[in-house]
């Protein structure tokens, strides 16, 4: 098996998978099992950053998604030397925000990031743990949008791939498992 492929058959061996979580008839994936496995924690990272740096155009930002997005995205760019902006669900941040509404697989909810945070002319890249209906990352390529900055890719650690989230998000979609 080659190195990347081992890789990434131990992540997948160690997301928990819970059906009926939160809600009757969701099947829950957690990460939160990579998390506690620093050697998979790092191949995990390994293999965004090298996703980012294969392409030709690095980013000038990485955003990431309240809330499992955190664990993932500011330690991404910090190992590019570049900057972390937060989208958080709303009312959590301070100052004049950019708003926008989405539905989720088992609900529906509004994101906000901080006016001003990113500038028009820069490229960014956008972490979250997991992609199922697609709405809450299509909703922030939204607000980076807003924004007018250029959206370079959306990366997230799982694609629930059944749900067809990908079809929803206006950006190239790069997810390192899919179930
Ligand atoms: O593709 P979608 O159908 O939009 O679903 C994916 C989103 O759902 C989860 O977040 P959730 O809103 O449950 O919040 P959390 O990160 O705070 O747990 C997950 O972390 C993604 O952000
Ligand atoms: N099935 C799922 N598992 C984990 N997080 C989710 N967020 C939305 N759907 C999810």
């Amino acid at each position: 098996m080659s190195v990347q492929l081992d890789r990434i058959e131990k992540l997948k061996s160690l997301v928990s998978t819970h059906q009926n979580f939160p809600k009757p008839g969701v099947t829950f994936r957690n990460i939160f099992p990579i998390l506690q496995d620093p050697s998979a924690f790092t191949d995990l990272i390994n293999l965004i950053v090298e996703e980012i740096k294969s392409k030709p155009q690095l980013p000038d930002i990485i955003v990431g998604l309240d809330a499992r997005g955190f664990l993932i995205a500011p330690i991404v760019a910090l190992r590019l030397g570049i900057a972390f902006v937060p989208v958080r669900k709303a009312g959590k941040l301070p100052g004049n925000v950019e708003q926008v509404s989405y539905k989720l697989e088992y609900g529906e909810d509004t994101l906000e990031i901080e006016t001003g945070s990113i500038k028009p002319d820069q490229n960014v890249v956008i972490v979250d743990d997991l992609i199922a209906l697609g709405g809450t990352a299509s909703a922030a390529c939204r607000l980076v949008r807003k924004m007018s900055a250029t959206i370079l890719e959306c990366i997230s650690v799982i694609e629930l791939v059944a749900l067809n989230g990908r079809r929803k998000i206006d950006a190239p979609v790069f997810s390192v498992l899919q179930y």
